[in-house]
């Protein structure tokens, strides 16, 4: 119905289409919620079942889920996830004559299985339900609802380590050997197609490289990735906290180095960095950016791959995930650590005495950001 004089919205239907948005926003908690809880039930690998991606109902995939629950268990609560994350583009739903819902996995889905797509390794190998697991276990999610705190008060402690008995983030999983775990494999699970693609694109970075220092390299896995692909490169430090690298696996021609990217950054022809930057705040990043200049040689880069917020803000799925990512910061890692734009990179950088500053735009989430000696 259109709107008296003015061509404009019927201000009814107005009104009643945001309070049907909010009553989403309101409820969104749900989604994440509900992911969580079918990659912990297995419910991906369980319709994946090595590439077949069948379409099978809550009944059919019961007795497949990792334990599967007792042979009476009613299915509808596991339909009314699947048909949640349907809505959110996991899941195609299959609605058969009679009234059946079966379920397969989108391109969306297909991510949370390691042996689909570009990821493989088998069902246990990478893939984004690590860091679904990640994110979402209880240290992590005990922080949420203190988030005001960090608008009360910016220069306090972040919403986990107020949640969490004033212990950071990074503290909690050195301290407790399976978030460590779960850490190292979120990590790589998110990290390795896009070291498949940047790799693909981008190699040309370390062109004359012997030795790369990966700063912050969690499992060493990027760093490894760097080394098969680019032989030129014949040696790789893989530098990160004591206790993470004291977990990493070993690979040939890798050495694993334990310390403090604040106090000093071991030297390399090429630092790569990735997934860092943004966890802290502008100080502390000059301060990693200084260790990284004073570890490199003339003319040496920093390779850092790291998300760059927009200038503008819009409603698209690019400018969400990275608003979203920022908030997330926010509350887990540091109150003042954030997203930031090209020019604020471009400013840390030149500010510590890089010369040359470059950002590459060819993934939708991480920006390629290269400071030049
Ligand atoms: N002070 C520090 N010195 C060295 N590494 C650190 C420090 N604080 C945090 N880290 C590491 O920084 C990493 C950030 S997560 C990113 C991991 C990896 N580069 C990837 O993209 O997949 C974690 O592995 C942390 O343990």
């Amino acid at each position: 119905m259109a709107a008296a004089g003015g061509g404009g919205e019927d201000p009814v239907e107005v009104q009643k289409k945001a309070n049907l948005a909010m009553m989403e926003l309101s409820n969104m908690i749900a989604v994440p919620m509900s992911l969580h809880a079918v990659v912990r039930l297995n419910v991906p690998a369980a319709i994946w079942q090595s590439g077949t991606n069948s379409p099978l109902s809550a009944a059919e995939i019961l007795p497949l889920l990792r334990p599967p629950p007792p042979p009476s268990t009613d299915p509808g609560n596991l339909q009314r996830l699947l048909r949640l994350l349907a809505s959110h583009g996991v899941f195609t739903e299959h609605l058969s004559p009679s009234g059946v819902r079966r379920f397969s996995l989108t391109p969306v889905g297909q991510t949370l299985v390691s042996a689909a797509s570009s990821n493989g390794g088998g069902e246990d190998g990478p893939s984004y339900a690590a860091y679904v697991l990640q994110h979402h276990q209880d240290a992590l999610v005990r922080a949420w609802p203190r988030l005001h705190e960090a608008v009360l008060d910016p220069a306090g402690p972040e919403p986990f380590a107020r949640a969490n008995g004033g212990t950071p983030a990074y503290a909690y999983y050195g301290g407790d050997g399976e978030a460590n775990e779960l850490m190292q494999r979120a990590m790589w699970g998110v990290s390795k197609p896009f070291m498949d693609a940047f790799l693909n694109g981008h190699a040309a970075a370390f062109a004359g490289v012997r030795t790369v220092v990966d700063v912050g390299g969690s499992s060493g896995d990027c760093l490894r990735a760097i080394m098969q692909r680019v032989p030129t490169v014949q040696r790789g430090v893989n530098f990160d906290l004591p206790e993470v690298v004291a977990k990493a696996p070993k690979y040939p021609g890798m050495t694993h180095v334990g310390g403090d990217m604040f106090k000093a950054i071991p030297a390399g022809d090429a630092i790569f960095m990735k997934w860092v930057l943004m966890t802290w705040t502008d100080e502390e990043c000059m301060l990693i950016l200084k260790n990284c200049y004073k570890a490199l040689p003339e003319k040496g880069k920093v390779i850092a791959c790291e998300p760059v917020l927009p200038e503008e803000t819009d409603n698209s799925q690019r400018t969400r995930a990275l608003l979203e990512n920022d908030i997330f910061v926010m509350t887990i890692y540091r109150v003042q650590g954030r997203g930031r734009t090209e020019e604020e990179f471009r400013q840390i950088g030149l500010s510590v005495g890089f010369s040359n500053f470059k950002a590459f735009y060819s993934d939708h989430f991480y920006t390629i950001l290269e400071f030049q000696k």
